[in-house]
């Protein structure tokens, strides 16, 4: 075990109990320092979640029944990309993660929407690639809708396990000079046992992208 004396840099900017964005106040309801994973509160409105879900609902249930169903047992949830600034929703919502992770919307892949099923996970992964030019370094998961049970997002390296909740998030990054650090963003999304649960998923690239 490496002993680490001093703190490596965070992208996350924000130091006191709350994040003051152009249009919302976001209270810091907890964080584990290294690597960084901080929980947020109150991300999106009821009516926000529920228009994401909205938008994506009949793109998802389109694409299961085509040949596109997804088969990868890494992650049995059915999933959509928006496009960038696809609407005037989805276009405010990305400007506020933007403001939150502190990374211009140019290093913004399209906003993910997931939705699981009883059942369906997603499996312990991280969420940077082993090789690529323009890496992800940071994730933030908002959480549509209030699961029943199960559903957490879970950081195995830190013992660590996030209930979502609607408008909640959790964000992370992994942009460390110690990739030890990096690797300890090791994450999963348990099984759903009871209800369903959608979440936004937002990357950021290091280098721009749009
Ligand atoms: O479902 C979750 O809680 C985690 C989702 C996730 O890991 C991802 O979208 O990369
Ligand atoms: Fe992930």
């Amino acid at each position: 075990m490496t002993i680490r004396t001093e703190k490596e840099q965070t992208m996350f900017p924000h130091t006191s109990n709350r994040i003051v964005t152009e249009d919302r106040v976001i209270p810091i309801l907890s964080r584990y320092e290294e690597p960084l994973v901080v929980v947020l509160d109150n991300v999106a409105s009821e009516e926000e979640c529920e228009g994401l879900i909205a938008l994506s609902h009949d793109r998802l249930n389109r694409s299961k029944i085509g040949q596109s169903r997804d088969t990868n047992d890494m992650r049995t949830s059915s999933g959509m990309f928006f496009e960038e600034n696809e609407n005037s929703l989805v276009e405010r919502i990305e400007k506020r993660l933007s403001t939150i992770m502190n990374i211009p919307t140019q290093h913004a892949e399209g906003l993910q929407i997931l939705h699981y099923q009883p059942g369906q996970e997603y499996k312990a992964h991280h969420d940077f690639f082993k090789q690529s030019d323009n890496n992800r370094i940071s994730t933030l998961v908002l959480y549509l809708n209030d699961v029943e049970e199960g559903g957490e997002t879970f950081f195995p390296e830190l013992g660590l396990s996030v209930t979502p909740k609607k408008g909640m998030a959790v964000y992370f990054e992994y942009f460390y000079q110690d990739n030890e650090l990096n690797n300890q963003t090791l994450h999963s999304g348990s099984p759903v046992v009871k209800g369903e649960k959608w979440i936004a998923t937002q990357w950021m690239r290091r280098k721009p992208i749009r």
